[in-house]
């Protein structure tokens, strides 16, 4: 048995895979210790997880700002002060970072204590923090066809978005009878990733009505920030009612990406990994303003293989014409829905696992991999 350290918190698409990386760890008898964030997210999303092991580290997302960046070095000292700590503690077997501003002081941290550390990048373009670390990796994982200049070939590997293992397609009714939605039409999800999005919210506020006339439903994750908890009725002309539901946050995405008949959203890698693992056709619109602009590369990239429809944001006016005709059609749904079976064939969770009892193996006094 080992112990690894997971820095994985600040965004949802950050956190997800690490809790997943985390069950399939302690499910094949190691411990897994899971550093997050203080962020609301953070705090929601690892509610639903009291087996797991989570320790919160200072941290803040940086800033060229002259306040924002001293900030930045701050919390990052105090993150780097804490992970020191931490490792001598714990001895982990190899530090493991999903990116972001969390992973920085930990890795630099097991870098400078002689740890292994292994890196993992979910989007088509790999963010600053992995960008930074890779030379300190013993192993970086990358989305296939995704390259990072001057890594030597032994340290890359190719794998996918690990995705936590209650998310699976469950049938339509079970899934709406679950979630207590009694609608006879058609459902749409819209969700901005895991902190919402407000443009998506204004345009289910803008344009609900329309979709209503249609017998279409609307399940709205608004994010933490950006809206409670409601519930809009739409009479229509022959005594049906349609909704539009309105929630911070879902703990149950199973369960809702299960429910919908489409999902209008942002371009997050977690988002698009479930998509595919609950097999949910999907409109996109990639967040203009992501970091090197890695949402429309990850939704171009997953509209070439079939899983999506991708709508740019200033076209933002032709995405209830695109739903409507979308989500009555019920060739393309299939035709998405195959393609989506397709993408879903491997799960990269347990290549991991070997490879990082692999790593840890060759630490002395760390035990070998068993033979499978
Ligand atoms: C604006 C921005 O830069 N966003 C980035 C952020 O997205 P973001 O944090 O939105 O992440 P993703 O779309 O990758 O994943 C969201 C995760 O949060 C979960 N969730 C979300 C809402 C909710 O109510 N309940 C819930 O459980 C989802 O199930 C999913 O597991 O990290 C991703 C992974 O690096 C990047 O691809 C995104 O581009």
């Amino acid at each position: 048995m080992s112990t690894f350290l997971i820095a994985c918190g600040g965004t949802g698409g950050h956190l997800a895979p690490g809790i997943a990386l985390a069950e399939g760890l302690v499910g094949a008898g190691h411990e897994a210790c899971l550093l997050i964030s203080n962020k609301d997210v953070d705090s929601r999303l690892v509610k639903s997880y009291p087996q797991l092991e989570f320790v919160r580290s200072p941290g803040c997302g940086m800033s060229w700002k002259p306040l924002g960046f001293l900030r930045f070095q701050w919390e990052q000292l105090r993150s780097f002060i804490l992970a020191v700590r931490l490792i001598r503690r714990r001895k982990p077997a190899a530090i493991v970072g999903f990116g972001g501003f969390l992973s920085v002081g930990v890795t630099l941290a097991g870098f400078m204590l002689g740890y292994p550390v292994v890196l993992h990048e979910a989007n088509r373009r790999p963010g600053r923090a992995i960008r930074m670390l890779s030379g300190l990796a013993q192993r970086i994982y990358l989305p296939e066809g995704t390259q990072l200049k001057s890594l030597p070939p032994q340290t890359v590997r190719h794998s996918g978005y690990p995705v936590r293992k209650e998310i699976r397609r469950l049938p339509q009714d079970v899934a709406r009878q679950k979630l207590g939605i009694q609608v006879s039409g058609k459902l749409l999800l819209v969700f901005g990733g895991s902190q919402g999005a407000v443009a998506l919210n204004k345009w289910v506020t803008e344009n609900f009505d329309r979709l209503a006339r249609e017998n279409i439903s609307v399940y709205c994750l608004t994010g933490l920030n950006h809206g409670t908890m409601g519930m809009v009725e739409h009479k229509l002309d022959d005594g049906q009612v349609a909704c539009a539901y309105f929630v911070p946050f879902c703990d149950r995405m199973a369960e809702v990406l299960s429910a919908a008949d489409l999902v209008v959203s942002r371009a997050g890698a977690g988002s698009i990994a479930e998509f595919i693992r609950c097999h949910t056709p999907s409109i996109i619109i990639p967040f203009p303003f992501a970091a090197d602009d890695h949402q429309r590369a990850n939704a171009r990239f997953f509209e070439q293989q079939g899983g999506t429809i991708v709508v740019e944001q200033e076209n933002i006016s032709s995405l209830t014409d695109e739903v409507i005709d979308t989500i009555f059609n019920d060739w393309l749904l299939n035709k998405m829905r195959e393609n989506l079976e397709r993408l879903d064939r491997t799960s990269p969770i347990e290549p991991m696992i070997r490879d990082l009892e692999s790593i840890a193996a060759e630490r002395p006094g760390q035990p070998r991999p068993q033979q499978a």
